[in-house]
């Protein structure tokens, strides 16, 4: 059988970074076993499907390098859904029900004061031709509920290892709402059934959902696929993530200048038994990955660790693999610039700063005006290279006595406007003799 998942995002808001190490997991595990990967939009929900998130998932996923073989639309699958329901409903398994919402919660209250689990009663069942009759014409719409098995099921799942769920213990869940639109069990067993979906790999908020859906599964004459839930990602307080809320969005850290494999390379490792560290492709997360490595700890989303590996990532990445990016951003650089300054940049966008500190016009800060003029004076003659700064600062500290940061700080200060910077002997070469001379002498240039 060959491999397929899917990443199935409703496309009611931004995605997380809880959604992106879903898809990514499905992803690499499609990679990983040569399978495919499927979008599938899970838009039934038309008040809040918006096809501004839908851009936004495609452009996000995209981002992260996550390609799909497939897209699919919920609700371009509606006869789908009346097909399987009418079967359902032909076979019995599919049964109306007329309570209204407050006849279910008294009855739910009833239970639970008697100390009994609050489980439906399958009263709609039971209705007699009569009765449901009597009911629609009292203008009452029915909602389907999908009669289970009253027996245990067990899934061996990839992540939290053997479960099992006495489904005696569940109501019957409702698959149709009295306006006639599907809950999600249905459509989504429809759609893994109808497009082959060999593995579910999905949150752990899905998890109550699974032994009725292996059911629906069975129903619709298909065998259920393996499962795999992943706890659910915090943010570092421990807190909850909502796409709804826009919490921790995937968007937001691309405006911030974070690098798509800085993102997966955390997202990736996260909650599992391999260290951390930073990947420059995702081939190489897939050559490492195992599903069995995935722990049932929730894993909490750090911004400091994206920090530090978007950091170190562009400490290891050559001057190729960003050009197209800088071009993209309208940066000026030479493979000489980022040899100079890589190891310093936190985002790729403050290369822009130093391009500018490069090319100038820069504003020199100066500190002791006697002390930088003097400095300029000893400035070598052209050809400049790495040994240029030395040079320099030898020659100053011989002439004024200074050392250390009485020394090296008006100069940077002067040259680049900046307190901190990359070292500045591969920096002063690319900024010229001609601008430098004019910055320790207080002009811009
Ligand atoms: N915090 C989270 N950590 C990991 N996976 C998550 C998290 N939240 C949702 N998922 C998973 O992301 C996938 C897409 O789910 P869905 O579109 O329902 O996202 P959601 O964030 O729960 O959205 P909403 O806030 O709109 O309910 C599902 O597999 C779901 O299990």
């Amino acid at each position: 059988m060959s491999v397929l998942v899917r990443f199935a995002p409703s496309p009611t808001g931004f995605l997380h970074v809880g959604n992106a190490r879903v898809a990514l997991i499905n992803w690499l595990f499609a990679k990983a076993h040569g399978g495919y990967f499927l979008l599938r939009f899970d838009d039934t929900d038309l008040e809040r499907s918006k096809q501004e998130y839908v851009d936004a998932i495609v452009r996000d996923l995209s981002w992260l390098g996550l390609d799909w073989d497939k897209k699919a639309y919920q609700s371009q699958r509606l006869a789908a859904y009346d097909a399987a329901a009418e079967k359902l409903k032909a076979e019995g398994r599919l049964y109306p029900c007329y309570e209204t919402p407050e006849e279910l919660e008294y009855k739910r209250k009833r239970l639970l004061s008697r100390k009994l689990p609050p489980v439906y009663d399958r009263a709609g069942l039971h209705l007699s031709d009569d009765q449901r009759a009597a009911f629609e014409a009292e203008g009452r719409k029915p909602h389907w509920r999908f009669k289970l098995e009253h027996r245990t099921v067990e899934w061996d799942d990839l992540v939290r290892g053997n479960s099992h769920v006495d489904c005696a213990s569940l109501s019957d869940p409702v698959l149709i709402r009295g306006d006639g639109s599907f809950l999600y069990t249905l459509p989504s067993v429809v759609d893994d059934v109808d497009f082959g979906v060999s593995h579910i790999i999905r949150g752990e908020d899905h998890v109550t959902n699974s032994a009725p859906q292996i059911q629906l599964f069975e129903a619709l004459g298909a065998p259920a696929p393996r499962f795999a839930h992943l706890p659910l990602m915090t943010d570092i307080t421990g807190a909850g993530l909502s796409k709804r809320l826009g919490s921790q969005s995937l968007q937001d850290w691309r405006d911030q200048g974070i690098e798509a494999m800085a993102m997966n390379s955390l997202l990736a490792k996260l909650g599992t038994s391999d260290a951390i560290e930073v990947r420059t492709s995702l081939e190489q997360l897939e050559d490492e990955f195992d599903i069995g490595h995935f722990s049932r700890a929730t894993p909490k989303f750090d911004p400091a660790e994206l920090g530090h590996l978007n950091a170190r990532l562009l400490h290891a990445l050559p001057f190729e693999m960003v050009t197209p990016r800088l071009e993209a951003m309208g940066v000026n650089a030479s493979p000489a610039l980022w040899t100079a300054v890589h190891g310093n940049l936190s985002s790729l966008a403050e290369l822009r700063d130093w391009a500018q500190v490069v090319d100038g016009p820069v504003v020199p800060v100066i500190e002791d005006p006697a002390f930088t003029a003097a400095a300029a004076d000893l400035l070598p003659p052209e050809p400049w290279d790495d040994t240029t700064w030395t040079t320099l600062t030898n020659a100053v500290k011989a002439a004024t006595g200074r050392k250390g940061k009485a020394l090296f700080h008006p100069l940077r200060l002067a040259l680049t406007a900046r307190e901190n910077g990359p070292e500045l002997k591969n920096l002063l070469p690319l900024v010229g003799r001609d601008k430098a001379a004019k910055r320790l002498r207080g002009e811009t240039a």
